[in-house]
């Protein structure tokens, strides 16, 4: 089943290629749709609700044709735009009263739904405050709650976690697993943040330059590598010692060492000299890639390659253009 499905989508602006032959299918689940500054993810999200047309090729929502079935996608879909667009003298609740009833929704079924949804978004007492006066995070929760308040089958959201502290950003990223978690409702989210879409995400779609790079499940991207790491409560130089000694190859990186795992007896292996060295064992477990390492350059030695290397959840994609040239992250 697909929820989203284009076929080779193109948009051109007069100085720019906004899109260039995208073709991807999204399936059900939470998606994250990943692309440098510029990379055309807004672009997409627009022609997607019908409010921009593509300059070449197709696409579908829910089954539907974003060229003739605009009005119809967007009676589905919820649509959390990336810019601020709040009106600062309202309430939280008027607002969202407001869009439930744009969106067709009866007085007394719209307010119950606002109340029920920015409950949901964890905005309380502070919903009867003009949003002028609000945080950063609490915009991005009205903003979420508008999007989700007519019971959409799936919801856009562009660059939810923008602004956001990194408290913040694991609170808006828990909400978003939820949103599909708690009512099934399908999620295409942006972001130019790879490692936060690889703990939200079922799927990730890259996109640079207009272009698909890659789509694939989220594990098919985190897959698991040659590498066991193994974290002992001491006595961690004695122990690589003994695994050399045992014919493993292995190297100590902090606190952990990585042993290269030959065959499944790496691990009796592992666990015999832990033994015999009457250590403790914290952890052994087979590594996997994190997202941001696929697109660094090996070969990179600068400051980018040990920021790939270690890949934090600000790690964010480079410049238009870099990462179809496997240049590293920052
Ligand atoms: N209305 C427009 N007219 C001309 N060029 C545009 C227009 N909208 C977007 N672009 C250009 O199309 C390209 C893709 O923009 P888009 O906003 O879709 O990227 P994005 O991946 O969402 O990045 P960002 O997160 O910075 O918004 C950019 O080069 C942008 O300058």
């Amino acid at each position: 089943m697909t929820v989203i499905a284009t076929e080779s989508l193109s948009k051109r602006y007069p100085r720019v290629t906004a899109l260039d032959r995208l073709t991807v299918d999204i399936t059900p689940g939470v998606t994250g749709l990943v692309g440098a500054n510029g990379a055309g993810k807004s672009t997409l999200i627009k022609i997607l609700l019908g409010l921009a047309p593509a300059t070449e090729g197709r696409a579908t929502v829910l089954g539907r044709d974003v060229a003739t079935d605009g009005a119809g996608i967007r009676a589905l879909v919820g649509y959390m735009p990336e810019h601020d667009c709040l009106p600062p003298d309202v309430s939280a609740t008027e607002f969202v009263v407001h869009m439930a009833r744009m969106s067709g929704l009866p007085p007394t079924a719209a307010r119950e739904r606002t109340a029920d949804t920015l409950r949901h978004v964890g905005l309380y007492e502070e919903r009867y405050r003009p949003m002028g006066g609000y945080s950063t995070g609490m915009k991005q929760r009205v903003k979420l709650a508008q999007a989700l308040v007519h019971d959409p089958q799936l919801v856009l959201l562009d660059e939810p976690t923008n602004g956001l502290d990194p408290a913040g950003r694991d609170d808006m990223l828990g909400l978003i697993r939820r949103v599909h978690t708690d009512f099934g409702i399908s999620v295409l989210v942006t972001s130019h943040l790879l490692g936060e879409l690889e703990r939200t995400s079922d799927h990730i779609v890259v996109i640079d330059g207009g272009k698909l790079l890659r789509a694939s499940s989220t594990s098919d991207f985190t897959q698991t590598t040659g590498s066991l790491a193994v974290e002992v409560t001491d006595r961690e130089s004695e122990l690589l010692a003994t695994l050399t000694a045992a014919g493993l190859t292995a190297q100590r990186t902090g606190h952990l060492l990585m042993v290269d795992i030959g065959d499944d007896e790496t691990y009796d292996t592992v666990r015999d000299a832990v033994a015999g060295l009457g250590v403790g064992l914290v952890r052994m477990e087979q590594r996997r890639h994190r997202i941001a390492e696929l697109f660094a350059d090996p070969d990179d030695t600068g400051a980018d390659a040990t920021a790939a290397a270690h890949p934090t959840p600000d790690t964010a994609v480079a410049a238009p253009g870099a990462m179809g040239t496997g240049r590293s992250v920052r």
